[in-house]
C-alpha cells in the first residue's frame, strides 16, 4: 500500500501542503477569537472595521483551504486506489491456477476490503496528518499564551489517546470476522445468480432462501458488532477526552483569577485546547483504523500481490517437433491419496490421442498437469526434451490449448469472442469459422461476427459453445489440443460431429472421451485406459478389443447397456 501512495508523490505532497495550510487557518481562529474578545474587553485598542476584516479575510482562508485539501484528497485517493485495484488484478491474472484466489474472494477483496482500505487506511493517514499539524501549531500558539497550562495539556493529553488502544485487538478482530462473513455472503449470491435455473427447475427456492437468510443474518449480525464495537471504543475515546479538556478548563479559569492571562487569551487556549484534545482523540482513532486494516493489506499482499506464481525458470520459447514425453509422473491433490500414479507415456506431434477410464480415474487432472494449471507433481514432463516446467507461460498457451464443457463467454461480440482480443486477418478468421463448424450459426444472426453473445445477448447452445472453444484453439493454430470431454453434454449425432470437427485438424489432439463408441474411438491413433491414476493399456481400438483386458470389459458393458437401451425402446 505504501509503495502506491509514494507512486504518486506529487499529488501526495499537494495533500501535505493542503493540510498543513488548513492547520494554520484552524489555529489562526484561536488567534481571532482572542483579538475580537480582548478588544471588546478594551484589553486590545482595533478598530471595529479592522475586526470585520479580518473575519473576512479568516472565511475566505477557510473556502480556498478547504477546497484545495478536499481536491487534492479525491485527487490522491481515486490514484492510489485505481493503482492498488489495477495491481491486485494484474497479480490475480499473473499467479499461476494454484495460488489464485477463488472467485468470491477476489470479487470481495476488490469491492469490500478495498473500500474497508481506502476509508480506514488511506483517509485515515491524511486525516491523522492534518490532525498531527494542527496539533504542533496549536501547541506552539498555547505555549505563547502560558506554560504551565501547555505542560498540563500535554501530560493529561496522553489519557485518551492511550486508553482506546487498549481495545485495539478485539476491534481488529471483530473487523476481520465480518470480512469472511462477507466473503460468504458474496459466494452465496453469486451462486444464487449463477445457479438460477437449477433452483428454480429443482424446486429449491425455499432452501435457498433459509441458507441466504442464515448467511445474511450472520453477515449483519457479525457487522453490528463490529460496528457497535467501535462505537464503545469511540465512547471511551470521547469520554476520556472530556475529561482531560475540562480539567485544563479549570486550570485555564485558575490562570485567568489569578490575573496571569487575560479572557481573550483563555478563549484562545480553550479553542486551542480543542486542537490539541481532538486531534489526540482522533490520532488514537486513526491509529487503530490503520492497525485494523493492515491485517487485511498483509492478507492482501500474501495471497495476491507477493504470489508471484509463475517461476523465473520459465523463460524457454515453446516449440515441439517429434513428441511430448511423460516420466513418472505422479501426483496427490492431498499429499496422500496419488489420483497419478507413475505414469510413462510418449504422445507423437500429430497423432490423435482417446483417454478412456472410470469416472474419477484421473483423466481431467492429467490434462490440468500437461495445461500446466498443476505444477507440483512429482516425475518429468517434455517435450522434445525440453522440461514443461521451463516453458514460457504466453509461449506455452500460445500453442498449447484446453477445450471443455464449461465454455467461459465474454459478454461481447462474437468476433472478439474467438479472437480474445487478439488481431487477426479476415482471412484468418472466416477460416477458422468454417473449420469449427461455426457457419451456420453466423448466418442464422443478422450481425454475424458483431453479434452480442453471452448472458443477456444471443445465448449460444451447447453444440455451438463447443465449437466456440474449437474456434479459439483453431485460430491461434494450437499444436497441442488437450479435449476434456467437451462432447459429453450433447447428443450423440451433434457429438460426433464436433469430434469429427476434432480429429479433422492437424493439431496432436489428446481427448478425454466418456463414449465408449466404435465409430468414434476407431478413428484415434491411440487409446490410453485409465484405472486408478495408471495407464493400463494403451493402444488401437481394435487391438484394445483382441486384448480382452480392463477396456474390453468397459466395452463389452457399454455396448450391454447400450442394447438394453435399445431393447427397451424397441419395446
Ligand atoms: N482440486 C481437487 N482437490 C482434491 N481432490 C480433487 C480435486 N480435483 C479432483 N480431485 C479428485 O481427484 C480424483 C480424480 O479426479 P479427475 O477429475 O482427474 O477424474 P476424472 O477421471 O477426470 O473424472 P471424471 O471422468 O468424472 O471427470 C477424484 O477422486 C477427484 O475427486
Amino acid at each position: 500500500m505504501k509503495k502506491h501512495i509514494l507512486n504518486h508523490k506529487f499529488l501526495l505532497f499537494l495533500s501535505i501542503i493542503a493540510v498543513i495550510i488548513i492547520s494554520l487557518v484552524e489555529a489562526y481562529q484561536a488567534i481571532l477569537f482572542q483579538t475580537v474578545i480582548d478588544t471588546a474587553t478594551g484589553t486590545l485598542q482595533l478598530e471595529f472595521s479592522n475586526l470585520f476584516l479580518y473575519v473576512m479575510l479568516f472565511l475566505l482562508a477557510v473556502f480556498i483551504s478547504e477546497t484545495f485539501s478536499k481536491t487534492s484528497n479525491a485527487a490522491l485517493n481515486a490514484s492510489v486506489m485505481k493503482d492498488y485495484k489495477q495491481s491486485i488484478i494484474n497479480s490475480f491474472l499473473g499467479n499461476n491456477n494454484q495460488s489464485r484466489l477463488t472467485s468470491s474472494e477476489l470479487i470481495s477483496t476488490l469491492d469490500n476490503d478495498v473500500k474497508i482500505i481506502e476509508n480506514n487506511y488511506l483517509n485515515s493517514l491524511i486525516s491523522m496528518t492534518k490532525d498531527i499539524f494542527l496539533f504542533i501549531i496549536s501547541l506552539f500558539l498555547l505555549f505563547r499564551i502560558n506554560v504551565t497550562l501547555t505542560l498540563s495539556i500535554l501530560v493529561l493529553g496522553w489519557i485518551p489517546v492511550v486508553v482506546p488502544q487498549l481495545f485495539t485487538k478485539k476491534n481488529q478482530l471483530l473487523k476481520e470476522r465480518y470480512l469472511g462473513k462477507v466473503e460468504v455472503f458474496v459466494n452465496q449470491v453469486k451462486e444464487i445468480a449463477q445457479g438460477f435455473e437449477v433452483i428454480k427447475g429443482f424446486n429449491i427456492e425455499n432452501k435457498i432462501l433459509n441458507k441466504f437468510s442464515n448467511i445474511n443474518e450472520e453477515a449483519e449480525q457479525s457487522k453490528f458488532k463490529s460496528d457497535a464495537f467501535t462505537g464503545f471504543q469511540g465512547a471511551i475515546s470521547i469520554s476520556s477526552g472530556f475529561l482531560m479538556f475540562f480539567i485544563n478548563l479549570l486550570v485555564a479559569a485558575y490562570f485567568v483569577i489569578q490575573g496571569d492571562i487575560t479572557l481573550g487569551q483563555m478563549i484562545a487556549a480553550v479553542q486551542l485546547m480543542n486542537y490539541i484534545v481532538n486531534p489526540l482523540i482522533s490520532i488514537s482513532k486513526y491509529l487503530t483504523n490503520i492497525r485494523s486494516v493492515t491485517r487485511i493489506i498483509s492478507t492482501i499482499n500474501e495471497k495476491v500481490l507477493d504470489n508471484k506464481g509463475e517461476s523465473s525458470q520459465e523463460t524457454k520459447e515453446f516449440t515441439f517437433d517429434r513428441n511430448l514425453r511423460i516420466n513418472e509422473l505422479s501426483y496427490s491433490y492431498n499429499n496422500r491419496d496419488k489420483v497419478i500414479s507413475n505414469i510413462n507415456y510418449i504422445f507423437e506431434k500429430g497423432k490423435k490421442y482417446a483417454i478412456v477410464g472410470e469416472s474419477g480415474c484421473g483423466k481431467s487432472t492429467l490434462l490440468k498437469i500437461l495445461m500446466k494449471q498443476i505444477n507440483d507433481y512429482q516425475g518429468q514432463i517434455s517435450i522434445d526434451d525440453i522440461n514443461i516446467k521451463s516453458f514460457d507461460a504466453k509461449s506455452y498457451y500460445s500453442k498449447v490449448a484446453l477445450i471443455h464443457q464449461n465454455v467461459f463467454v465474454f459478454k461481447d461480440t462474437f468476433k472478439n469472442n474467438i479472437c480474445l482480443y487478439n488481431e487477426f486477418s479476415d482471412e484468418k478468421i472466416k477460416n477458422t469459422i468454417i473449420q469449427s463448424g461455426l457457419t451456420k450459426t453466423m448466418n442464422i444472426h443478422n450481425a454475424g461476427l458483431d453479434t452480442l453473445v453471452g448472458e443477456g445477448h444471443v445465448e449460444l447452445s451447447g453444440g455451438e459453445l463447443n465449437r466456440l472453444s474449437i474456434a479459439r484453439a483453431l485460430i491461434k493454430d494450437v499444436e497441442i489440443l488437450l479435449v476434456d470431454e467437451a462432447t459429453s453434454a450433447l447428443d450423440k449425432v451433434m457429438a460426433y460431429d464436433i469430434e469429427k470437427t476434432i480429429l479433422g485438424l492437424d493439431s496432436t489432439i489428446i481427448a478425454i472421451t466418456h463414449r465408449i463408441d466404435d465409430n468414434i474411438l476407431k478413428n484415434y491413433d491411440e487409446i490410453l485406459v485409465m484405472k486408478d491414476g495408471e495407464i493400463v493399456e494403451s493402444g488401437k481400438l481394435q487391438k484394445l478389443i483382441t486384448n480382452k483386458g480392463y477396456f474390453y470389459d468397459m466395452y463389452s458393458n457399454a455396448l450391454l447397456s447400450l442394447g438394453e437401451k435399445e431393447l427397451v425402446g424397441g419395446v
